[in-house]
């Protein structure tokens, strides 16, 4: 077993305006107060928390391009990849809590700007790479991918608070994991670029103990490259996680969400995490809402280093009579 020591930093963001509904802003201070930051250094990790990020509001955000609060995006995405620059520069792994998925756009931006050679692990029920001119909402959670990938660039209209955006990542450096509620629009994109995907058909299919080797064969085929993971807690079924904004039945259990996490750390190769998509109004009882948090605690020790077989500390050693 590899043992590692983890350096992690942590950012708040409190965002909501990449989709229509309330409440997904409070996943940070949901996760922090079940317990994150103790638990990581329970087991082991060096931690900093950089707390929550503070975006500016906007009193009138028309749509652009039919892009819905292009401003409020735009500007948070543009405030959140400077402060994950910032982390990585700091030599940590960076853990974004969120907030929506279109902070995505901001966290791997920031993320490429210390590191620029990046592997994407997309795990989420959604594609979220619709471009604006094929999005069926508008909601910008929907899209970020677009305009992170090169080869996407040529279909992305221009809008005035993206423009500092600069496409990052190759299609042929993503993976998706948990696919099961894809727009034909986005299929399209997924089959034209040819990037791999891993949907809930391949995971019943191959399990995910080969979906995660063939995930690291795609990643590792020529290079190793730093790993960006970022996680819709909507990739995990709605039984475990249903205080979430688009939860979609046939998800991954418990277990295999765990099991993706605990993978990704072996591989020594994490460089930045996203958890995203945590909405404590989405629950419909006390219990949702607690256990959405939990699995998203769960997911995020799994990637530093937590075992379900146990761990111990380096330096223990037992009592002596
Ligand atoms: O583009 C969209 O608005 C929709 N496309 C199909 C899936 C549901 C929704 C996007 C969900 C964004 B997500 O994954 O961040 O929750
Ligand atoms: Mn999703
Ligand atoms: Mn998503
Ligand atoms: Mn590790």
């Amino acid at each position: 077993k590899r043992s590692h020591h983890h350096s992690v930093g942590i950012i708040g963001a409190p965002f909501s305006k990449g989709q229509p509904r309330d409440g997904v802003e409070r996943g940070p201070d949901l996760i922090r107060s079940a317990g994150l930051v103790e638990k990581l250094k329970a087991q082991g990790c060096d931690v900093k928390d950089y707390g929550n990020l503070m975006f500016e509001e906007f009193s009138s955000d028309e749509p652009i391009s039919r892009v819905k609060r292009p401003r409020a995006v735009g500007r948070a995405n543009e405030r959140l990849a400077g402060a994950v620059e910032e982390v990585k520069k700091e030599g940590r792994t960076c853990v974004m809590l969120g907030g929506d998925h279109s902070l995505a756009i901001g966290s791997i931006h920031g993320h490429a700007a210390a590191q620029k050679d990046l592997s994407v692990v997309w795990v989420d029920a959604h594609a979220d790479i619709n471009t604006p001119l094929t999005s069926p909402t508008g909601n910008v959670h929907g899209q970020p991918m677009s305009y992170l990938i090169r080869e996407l660039h040529s279909k992305i209209p221009v809008i005035p608070n993206f423009s500092w955006i600069k496409p990052c990542v190759s299609a042929k450096d993503v993976v998706y994991i948990g696919l099961r509620d894809v727009d034909p629009e986005e299929h399209y994109i997924l089959k034209y670029l040819g990037i791999k995907v891993f949907s809930m058909t391949d995971v019943d299919h191959l399990g995910i103990a080969r979906v995660m080797e063939e995930t690291c064969d795609h990643m590792f085929s020529k290079v190793k490259k730093p790993i960006h993971l970022s996680y819709d807690i909507d990739a995990l079924d709605p039984s475990i996680s249903p205080a979430t904004g688009t939860p979609v039945i046939g998800g991954l259990t418990y277990r295999e969400g765990v099991y993706v996490t605990e993978h990704i750390c072996q591989t020594g190769l994490l460089s930045a995490l996203d958890m995203v998509e945590v909405n404590p109004k989405r629950g419909k009882t006390e219990e949702e809402v607690r256990s959405t948090v939990s699995a998203a605690v769960d997911l995020v020790l799994g990637c530093f280093g937590r075992l379900r077989e146990g761990n111990h500390r380096a330096d223990y050693r037992m009592p002596e009579p």
